[in-house]
């Protein structure tokens, strides 16, 4: 008997890019990443705000491929800034949807994940879903306190990349991934380091607006005396200070672009001030690996590095020259997210799985 075929729209908004992908089952048929100018994203106050520019950027990709959407099974968008969820494939509700505009967790891209696959699968009168949000939470109990008992800590990373290239990793390595111990490094348009322990995150940073190693665009652990002051200095309003940590944080603010090609071509043609601040972010990216290892008490099976930052050999390098001593580095340049989100779909198409229902 001939497998079914079922073609899948996936759309993974991040900060910086949009990427979307289309599948026949596993075999992506169409995949294209649309890269923002920071500028364009900045004039956007919130961000549900930027709905109508990344759904148009999406169909108008689609019609110029060709692709006929009206083909399509089922549409899938990773997932936002819902209430603290465990990972899996979440059909997607009207509370959902609400949490999504609202943005629960704070504001980012992958919140219109869900949004704009509901949109599009409903002129289709097909189910959307998302996958893995960036709010899936395995942490350890330990690891909520912050030293505020009003501010617990939060689980907000590339939970969707993160799990995959974990799974990917543990294949290479030859080993479960429940059974080994990763450090998980993505350094996209955010930066989350995560430890992974026995297949659970364990710990990560916040690489929204928490804590961490500074990013293209985010301010990540600042000075919290000092924050406070300046957030109390009469010279900002909140939405100000609020850009100042994610999208105008980090290479934004130290270089005004969050592209790191860009950073690297002029740290090839000697700018002095391009090469510091980039060897900083590499600093409190082996800085935060290291504080993981000490979360996995010195048993890491592998260091991960992946994002579209891993596929800068220089930086790599930059990084590996300060923790190479803590355990085997693998690179994974990019990311398999639109993969990961269309095998979470399969996963339900196919009733291997049954939809998580989001709750409210
Ligand atoms: N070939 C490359 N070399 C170095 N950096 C790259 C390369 N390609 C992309 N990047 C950088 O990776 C970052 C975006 O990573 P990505 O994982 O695509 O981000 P996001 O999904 O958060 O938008 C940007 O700073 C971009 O300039
Ligand atoms: C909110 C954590 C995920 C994240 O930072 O994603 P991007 O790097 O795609 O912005």
């Amino acid at each position: 008997m001939q497998r079914q075929i079922f073609r899948i729209l996936v759309i993974n908004p991040g900060s910086t890019s949009t990427k979307i992908g289309v599948f026949d089952n596993e075999t992506c048929i169409f995949e294209k990443t649309i890269r923002h100018d920071s500028n364009e994203i900045a004039k956007f106050n919130r961000v549900i705000d930027q709905y109508d520019f990344r759904k148009n950027v999406i169909l108008d990709q689609l019609d110029h491929e060709g692709i006929n959407i009206s083909k399509l099974s089922a549409v899938c968008g990773r997932g936002g800034l819902l209430r603290p969820i465990e990972g899996g494939t979440y059909e997607v509700n009207p509370g959902m949807l609400e949490d999504l505009r609202q943005g629960f967790n704070g504001e980012h891209a992958s919140n219109l994940g869900g949004i704009i696959a509901n949109e599009i699968a409903n002129g289709l009168n097909i189910s959307a879903y998302i996958v893995d949000p960036v709010v899936v939470d395995e942490f350890d109990s330990i690891a909520r306190l912050s030293g505020v008992p009003e501010i617990p800590r939060k689980s907000i990373f590339h939970a969707l990349n993160q799990k995959a290239v974990a799974r990917k990793a543990a294949k290479d390595i030859g080993k479960a991934y429940d059974q080994i111990n990763l450090i998980i490094t993505h350094m996209g348009g955010g930066i989350t380091v995560g430890a992974h322990k026995n297949g659970k995150v364990i710990d990560v940073n916040n690489g929204l607006h928490g804590d961490g190693p500074f990013s293209p665009e985010r301010a990540g652990t600042v000075p919290a005396g000092d924050l406070v002051a300046l957030c109390y200095s009469g010279q900002y309003y909140r939405d100000e200070m609020m850009k100042k940590l994610v999208g105008q944080g980090g290479l934004m603010a130290y270089l005004q672009t969050s592209d790191a090609v860009e950073v690297e071509n002029r740290i090839e043609n000697g700018d002095k001030e391009a090469t510091a601040t980039y060897e900083a972010m590499a600093y409190q990216i082996a800085k935060e690996i290291g504080s993981m290892s000490a979360v996995l008490e010195g048993k890491v099976d592998a260091i991960i590095m992946t994002g579209g930052l891993a596929y800068g050999k220089a930086f790599i390098e930059m990084i590996s020259k300060r923790i190479d001593w803590i355990a085997d580095i693998l690179v994974y340049p990019g990311e398999n997210e639109l993969q990961a989100l269309t095998e979470g779909t399969l996963r339900v198409l196919r009733k291997e799985e049954k939809p998580k229902v989001y709750p409210t």
